[in-house]
This record gives C-alpha cells, sequence and structure tokens, in this order.
C-alpha cells in the first residue's frame, strides 16, 4: 500500500488529458498540487514511550514485533480520508504512533491491553489502515504514548462450518484473502467495498462496513454472526445462535465500535455458495428522480439483484461508474462526453441507443448465484415498468471491470491540483430528496462550484443511502478548505434528518454530528460502556465516543 495514498504503487494512474482539460475548462484549476514529500522527510514526533514500557510491550510480543523504525511509524499514520493523503503529501506525520506493535494471538492483544492500562499507553487497532474518517488518529492528550496495534498477524481462517455456514477467522485477514481462502472450498463471504483490496475483516466489523455487493449480500454487520473482543476489562465471546430473544444483543455494541470499546479478536461469518453465474448489464432513466423511484420499487417489490447502482445526471455524465474507461477511449474519449456515462454511447450495445448523449443517469445492475436467470426477468420487468430503458451487458460490465480503480484516480486528481473527497449518509426513502439538496447545496456554499456528484448503492424497504463524489480546485491551504466543506456537510445532514454515515463510521471526523444524531442520554450510554470495558480509557481516545 503507498504510504502517501491508495493502494498498490504499481497501479498509479495518470490523469489522461480531456480528464485535465475539464479541471482546467469546467473546474478553473490552475496550479499542480505540493507534490508528495519523500518517506524519508515525513517529519515525525520523537518516540515519547519510555524504555521500560517498551520493554514491557516486547515481553509480550517479543521484541521483533515491537517497532519504532521510521517507515514502519510512517505506514500506520492515520488512514486514507483525502485529508489525511493531503497531510502525508505534505510530510506531516504529526499523529504517528510512537511505535507498532504486533501481536500474535488473543491472549497477547489482551496482555498487551492490560500492560497499556497500567502504564496509560493509548492504543490504536490498527487493520488495513484504510479508514476515512479519522479512526486511525487518536487524541494523545494525558497519555504516556500511542501504539499502533497492528493485526496482520492474526491472519488465519479458523474453522468453516459448512452445515451452518459460518466461517471463523481472526481480524487481521485482508478481503482478497478471505475470499481466497473460502473460494477454496466454493464459498463466498459477498462483501467487496471499494477498500476491498487492502480493508481486513476485523475492520470492516469495527467499521460497519457495506460493499457494492449488498443489495444481494447485506451489509457486513448482517454477516456477523459471533464476535470474541478482547477487553481491558476481560474477554467478551458474542454469538450463540443466529437470533436471541436473551436481551439486547450486545453484537451490536462491538459492531461499529471502531476500537474504542476493544479489539476484535475473532469473527464468524455467515458465508454463502460462491456464484456460478454472474450477469451484469446497465439502464437509463431520465432523470435521478425517476431511477429513484425504479431502485425503491425493486428494493419494496422485490426481487433486489446483487448490485444495484444508480448514478446521478452529474456522475453519469462524468462516468464515474466507470473509472477504468475514463479517458480511455473506450468510452467515447472525455469525461462529459456521450459515451463516458454509460447512458448513451458505446454503452448501448446490445440495448437501445439510450437517447440523447450524455443525458440521463446510469442505473447497473448485477444478479448473482442462484435463479439468476428468473430475477433477472422480474428485476427487468420492474426497472422498464418504472421507465428505464435497457442499454445492455456493456455498461454493467465496465462498471463491475474498474469497480476498484476509482480510488486510484485520487492520487492523480491531488497531484494536478484538485480535491477529491467521497461523503455518504442515509435516510429514509420519503426525506431522500432534500437530504440530496442539503448536502449538495453545503457544498455549493462552502466550496463556490465545486462538481459533486452522487449514487445510490445502498438501498432498504425504507430508504437508501446517497454517497457523493466532490471535485474542487485546491486553495492555498487545502486542508482547511476541506475541513469547512466538510463542517457544512456534517450540519446540513443532521438538519436534514439523516444520519452522519451509512458505513464509514463515525471516527473524528463525524464525532461532533454523531454527537447531536444521538443526543445526551445516547451519548451518555457509549461513556458508561467505555467506562465498563476501558477504565482507563486507552482504547482509541478521542473516536467515536462523544466527551462530556
Ligand atoms: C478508497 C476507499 C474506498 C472505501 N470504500 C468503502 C466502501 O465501499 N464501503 C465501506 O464500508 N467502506 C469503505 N471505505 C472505508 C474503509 O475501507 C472501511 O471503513 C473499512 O471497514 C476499514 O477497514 P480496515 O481494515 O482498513 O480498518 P482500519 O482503517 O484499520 O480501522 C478502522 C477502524 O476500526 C478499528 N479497528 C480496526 N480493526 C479492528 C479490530 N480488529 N478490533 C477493533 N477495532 C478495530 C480502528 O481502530 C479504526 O477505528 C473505503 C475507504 C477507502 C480509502
Amino acid at each position: 500500500m503507498s504510504w502517501s495514498g491508495w493502494g498498490d504503487p504499481a497501479k498509479a494512474r495518470e490523469l489522461p488529458e480531456p480528464v485535465l482539460a475539464l479541471l482546467r475548462d469546467l473546474l478553473g484549476v490552475r496550479a499542480p498540487g505540493t507534490p508528495a514529500a519523500a518517506l524519508e522527510a515525513v517529519a515525525l514526533p520523537p518516540v515519547v514511550l519510555p524504555e521500560p514500557v517498551l520493554d514491557a510491550l516486547a515481553k509480550v510480543v517479543g521484541e521483533h514485533n515491537v517497532r519504532t523504525g521510521h517507515e514502519e511509524r510512517v505506514r500506520h499514520t492515520r488512514g486514507k480520508s483525502t485529508p489525511d493523503l493531503l497531510r502525508m503529501r505534505a510530510g506531516d506525520g504529526s499523529a504517528a504512533p510512537d511505535a507498532v506493535v504486533l501481536p500474535g494471538s488473543h491472549e497477547e492483544v489482551a496482555e498487551l491491553l492490560r500492560v497499556c492500562s497500567r502504564e496509560r499507553v493509548a492504543v490504536v487497532p490498527f487493520g488495513g489502515g484504510t479508514s476515512v474518517v479519522g479512526g486511525l488518529a487518536p487524541d494523545r492528550t494525558g497519555f504516556a504514548g500511542v501504539i499502533a496495534l497492528g493485526l496482520g498477524r492474526l491472519d488465519r481462517l479458523l474453522s468453516v462450518d459448512e452445515e451452518s455456514r459460518v466461517a471463523a477467522f481472526e481480524p487481521g485477514v485482508r478481503a482478497p484473502d478471505a475470499e481466497r481462502l473460502l473460494a477454496a472450498r466454493g464459498l463466498t463471504l459477498g462483501h467487496f467495498p471499494q477498500s476491498f483490496e487492502y480493508a481486513t475483516l476485523g475492520g470492516f466489523a469495527a467499521a460497519r462496513s457495506s460493499g457494492q455487493a449488498s443489495a444481494g449480500y447485506g451489509r457486513f454487520d448482517d454477516m456477523v454472526v459471533g464476535l470474541t473482543l478482547a477487553t481491558p476489562a476481560g474477554t467478551l465471546e458474542l454469538g450463540r445462535a443466529p437470533k436471541s430473544a436473551a436481551g439486547p444483543d450486545l453484537r451490536q455494541l462491538v459492531l461499529g465500535s471502531e476500537g474504542a470499546f476493544g479489539v476484535i479478536t475473532a469473527l464468524r461469518l455467515r458465508v454463502r455458495r460462491a456464484p456460478a453465474e454472474r450477469r451484469y448489464e446497465g439502464w437509463r432513466f431520465a432523470s435521478f428522480a425517476q431511477g429513484s423511484a425504479a431502485v425503491r420499487a425493486l428494493a419494496q417489490e422485490g426481487p433486489l439483484p446483487t448490485v444495484l447502482r444508480l448514478s446521478d445526471e452529474t456522475e453519469t455524465m462524468i462516468g464515474l461508474a466507470k473509472p477504468d474507461e475514463i479517458g480511455s477511449g473506450r468510452s467515447n474519449g472525455a469525461p462529459g462526453s456521450a459515451g463516458s456515462g454509460g447512458a448513451g454511447g458505446s454503452g448501448a450495445s446490445g440495448g437501445s441507443s439510450g437517447g440523447a448523449a450524455g443525458s440521463g443517469c446510469l442505473l447497473v445492475a448485477g444478479y448473482e448465484g442462484v435463479r439468476v436467470g428468473s430475477r433477472h426477468a422480474a428485476a427487468s420487468a420492474v426497472l422498464a415498468r418504472m421507465g428505464g430503458e435497457p442499454l445492455g451487458p456493456e455498461p454493467g460490465e465496465a462498471w463491475e471491470r474498474g469497480r476498484f480503480s476509482a480510488p486510484y484516480l485520487r492520487d492523480a486528481l491531488l497531484a494536478a491540483g484538485a480535491t477529491v473527497e467521497t461523503l455518504e449518509t442515509a435516510g429514509f426513502w420519503a426525506s431522500l430528496p432534500r437530504l440530496y439538496d442539503a448536502v449538495r447545496l453545503a457544498l455549493l456554499g462552502a466550496l463556490g462550484s465545486p462538481l459533486v456528484m452522487c449514487h445510490i448503492s445502498h438501498v432498504y424497504e425504507t430508504g437508501a443511502s446517497l454517497y457523493f463524489t466532490v471535485v474542487t480546485p485546491q486553495d492555498a491551504d487545502p486542508v482547511a478548505q476541506w475541513e469547512r466543506a466538510k463542517a457544512a456537510v456534517n450540519a446540513a445532514v443532521v438538519e436534514a434528518g439523516g444520519t452522519i454515515t451509512h458505513h464509514h463510521g463515525v471516527g473524528r471526523d463525524h464525532l461532533d454530528a454523531y454527537a447531536r444524531e444521538i443526543g445526551p442520554v445516547g451519548a451518555g450510554v457509549l461513556r458508561a460502556v467505555k467506562a465498563e470495558l476501558d477504565p482507563a480509557g486507552i482504547l482509541n481516545p478521542g473516536v467515536l465516543v462523544p466527551r462530556a
């Protein structure tokens, strides 16, 4: 993983000329961004953890598994939000941990938590490091130091109960490895977030992740049937049965706990048969409102495809649903041109022309697993009844090919002088149009005339999430510029009655808005749980739990 950007450096992407022209002509991006500092030049604070404490940690995990080297600390500094990347590119490593500690078992995690509670060392559970909400940069005030608890050594598939369709994993297993291990038995989790290449199972549970195929496989929290949580107060073992009436479901207290209540050291996950058949395709709707009504009809009346994604007019026009094709020539050239959105041009192979070039909204529907033919036929009838125009397989297959590509564009955009960031929320169907308008207006108010794109890709009978991508020229202080925009959006989401996050989590970036969302009683409940499980307050301080 690139330390100052996203993903495998070998897959880094240059911006093609049409995209540079778009940045110049449409957005007014004039100057390139500051080039990324060299890794050796990142300024880190001195290691303040006293030697005896480092020795005590080494006694638990072995000397080799307590790392204080420059590169190791840089690679465990912050997550992968755009402000995180802007700070890292500028050589600002001020949030670095003093040490990276790598436990190899539940018992070692439990013992580390005891040592750290005693020595007042803050502990940041670190999975794939892909947090986009400031979940890996704790408030170190009052602590003797901070360690990143790297979970990469806890990377085993523990067991598979094929009869119950439950697989047990350690938390540091990355998503591609989980899929590979399950595929060997003909199984799948079906969890494919855009951070798939690097994020871990423990991180998915801790942040209540939701993947691109959530319509078919559910959110990650739907997949978790059991958990083991190491806390300073002892171990919590949860999940004796799929469902239970034995009081409140404490699993829900661990899901989304973002490392603030304990460290997830094992997960038992519902798995499914790997799909034998897959079918992806595109549809065109005249407007986002018309497409939303169609998506709602599928969510409420069924049948739901496995993947369902509706881009608004701007996202369709830019072609973000098919990032692999931006500027590649495969999509008729320039983003914003007819074919790039898939609503009209080249995407029409196998279907009708899709109407006016570049107009309307692209819907991608993917069907996987069993009864693909009959589900496709029934869902297609609903989409056609709701005004959809079939575009054939190409736009859907193009989306599937490029589904993990978009984050690689972000680094090139930052280097070119544009800030690009994503925001997400969710609400009930009846409030969704108001939420959509509120977020867009907040962004326009804060940033002037940014490019704002949106899609719906997680749907429920009662509502859906809205996922925005924003591109704007960087000013002299792009971090402060983005923080102003983010504060405006957070306020607008709360005001419009949406939730502050559908799947990215709370971290530090959403903490104030989250406190408003749950109110003083809710915040008090979280503080009480934290006080019980983590009396010394060492676990990810400043993340998730609102201060009194
Ligand atoms: C380019 C990009 C695309 C993304 N796309 C999606 C998407 O499509 N859907 C989505 O849901 N999210 C997405 N995310 C957000 C992110 O990938 C998720 O939040 C993911 O769940 C984080 O997993 P991780 O292993 O990287 O966790 P980390 O980033 O390492 O940690 C996240 C939080 O969980 C805590 N934590 C991690 N592991 C444990 C553990 N074992 N026990 C207790 N606490 C733990 C950490 O302390 C932190 O607070 C994206 C992020 C990026 C950068």
